[in-house]
C-alpha cells in the first residue's frame, strides 16, 4: 500500500456505508476503500491515507453481483492485502454480458448525478432522452440533462423547452463545450466527493465537456495504460477520474466514472425507470376499470379518455408502449434474481 493524501470524504463516503460497517471493521486491519479501477483480476482501490492494487478476489462472494466494480465501497484487511466485502451500493449500473446473456457485467456502482448529454441540434431526440431518463429512474441516479452546442443552435431555448418537458422537475443544464466559462455550469455537480457519470451519443461533446471540468486537453474518457498486477501493460478504462480543474477548484474534485459499458449502457429492466418518467400516464392507468386494462377499446380506460379529450399527447403515449413492450420482451431474457438497491443519493 501507498500513502496517499485522500480522506474518505474525498472520495465520497456516505453516511449509507458508515452504518454497514461493524464494530470490528472500524479499527484494527479492516478499513473501507473505494474501487479507482478494475482491471483483470485486480483492483485500484484508494482509502483514508492509503491507495494501491490488490486481487479482486472476494472474501467470499455471494451471487452474480457480488464482485468489485468501480465506485464500490470496500471492506479490505490493510495486513493481508485482501478484500473482505462490499458494502451495500447506493445504486449500481450492469448489464447483460454481451456474449453471454445469462451473465451479468457490472458497470459501474455509486454514482451521485448522471450526466444525459446532447447536442442542440439533430442528435436531440425526445424518445432516446426518454429512454436515458427512464434507465437513471430504474438505476436510482439523479439525472441532469445537459445540452451542449447552444453556441452553434439557431434558437437554443427551443430545446431547453423541450428537454424540461421531458419529466417534472427536470434538472436541464445548457453549455457550450468549448467555452470554460460555459462549463462552469456543471462545476456544481462535479465537486468534493461527488461521483458523476456521462450517457450520450458519439459526437455531442463529452470529451470535450470533461476536458474543460478538468481544465485540461488530455482526453479524460481515452482508455489510459497501466501494468497490472503481473507487471504486464493493460489498457483499460474502467475507472474514476478525478475532477478536479480549476472549475471544480484544486483538490476540490470529485469523480467521473468512464467504462466502455457506461456509453453503450442499455436496460436490463425498465418498469420503475418507466413508471418514474411516465408517471403522469402511469397514474392514469391506475384509474382504468380495469386492472389490467390495455388502454385499448376497453371501456372505462382513463387513457384512452385523456387522448380523446387532448390532455395526453398521443406520441408520448405511443413512446410509453413501446417501451412498456420492449421491458416485457425483455423480461424472458433476464439474468438471475438479484436483489437491486434503488435509493436516490441526493432528493
Ligand atoms: N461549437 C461547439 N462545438 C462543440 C461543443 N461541444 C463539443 N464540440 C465539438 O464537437 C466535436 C465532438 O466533441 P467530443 O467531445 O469529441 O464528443 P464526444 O461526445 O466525446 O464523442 P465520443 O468520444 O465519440 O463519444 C468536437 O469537434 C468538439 O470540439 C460545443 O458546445 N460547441
Ligand atoms: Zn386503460
Amino acid at each position: 500500500m501507498e500513502s496517499s493524501d485522500l480522506t474518505l470524504e474525498d472520495l465520497g463516503w456516505r453516511d449509507a456505508f458508515s452504518s454497514q460497517l461493524t464494530a470490528e471493521e472500524q479499527g484494527g486491519d479492516l478499513c473501507p476503500v473505494r474501487v479507482m479501477a478494475v482491471h483483470r483480476g485486480w483492483i485500484d482501490i484508494a482509502g483514508s491515507g492509503l491507495s494501491g492494487m490488490i486481487p479482486s478476489t472476494l472474501r467470499s462472494s455471494q451471487g452474480p453481483v457480488d464482485r468489485a466494480t468501480a465506485g464500490d465501497w470496500l471492506i479490505v484487511d490493510r495486513a493481508k492485502l485482501e478484500a473482505v466485502r462490499i458494502l451495500d451500493r447506493i445504486n449500481l449500473f450492469q448489464r447483460q454480458a454481451p456474449a453471454d446473456q445469462r451473465r451479468v457485467q457490472l458497470i459501474a456502482a455509486n454514482v451521485d448525478t448522471l450526466f444525459v448529454v446532447t447536442s442542440c441540434n439533430q442528435d436531440f431526440n425526445v424518445a432516446r432522452l426518454e429512454r436515458y431518463l427512464v434507465m437513471a429512474g430504474e438505476v436510482g441516479v439523479t439525472p441532469v440533462v445537459v445540452l451542449t452546442k447552444i453556441d452553434l443552435a439557431h434558437d437554443p431555448d427551443h430545446y431547453l423547452e423541450m428537454a424540461r418537458a421531458l419529466q417534472p422537475g427536470l434538472q436541464v443544464e445548457m453549455v457550450n463545450g468549448r467555452d470554460p466559462a460555459s462549463v462552469a455550469r456543471l462545476a456544481r455537480y462535479c465537486g468534493r466527493g461527488n461521483t458523476v457519470a456521462l450517457l450520450g451519443s458519439s459526437g455531442v461533446g463529452k470529451s470535450t465537456m470533461i476536458n474543460g471540468l478538468r481544465g485540461s486537453s488530455d482526453i479524460a474518457t481515452q482508455p489510459i495504460r497501466e501494468i497490472d498486477g503481473k507487471g504486464r501493460h493493460t489498457t483499460t478504462s474502467r475507472q474514476l477520474h478525478r475532477l478536479d480543474g480549476p472549475l471544480v477548484g484544486p483538490r476540490k474534485g470529485g469523480w467521473l466514472v468512464d467504462t466502455p459499458g457506461m456509453r453503450e449502457f442499455h436496460l436490463p429492466e425498465a418498469a420503475t425507470g418507466i413508471a418514474e418518467v411516465f408517471d403522469d400516464i402511469t397514474a392514469l392507468t391506475l384509474e382504468c376499470r380495469f386492472s389490467n386494462c390495455t388502454h385499448g377499446a376497453e371501456p372505462g380506460c382513463m387513457v384512452q379518455a385523456m387522448l380523446q379529450n387532448g390532455t395526453l399527447d398521443p406520441q408520448r403515449l405511443e413512446r410509453w408502449r413501446k417501451l412498456v413492450l420492449e421491458d416485457a420482451a425483455g423480461a424472458s431474457g433476464r439474468p438471475g434474481t438479484h436483489a437491486r438497491k434503488r435509493k436516490k443519493t441526493n432528493g
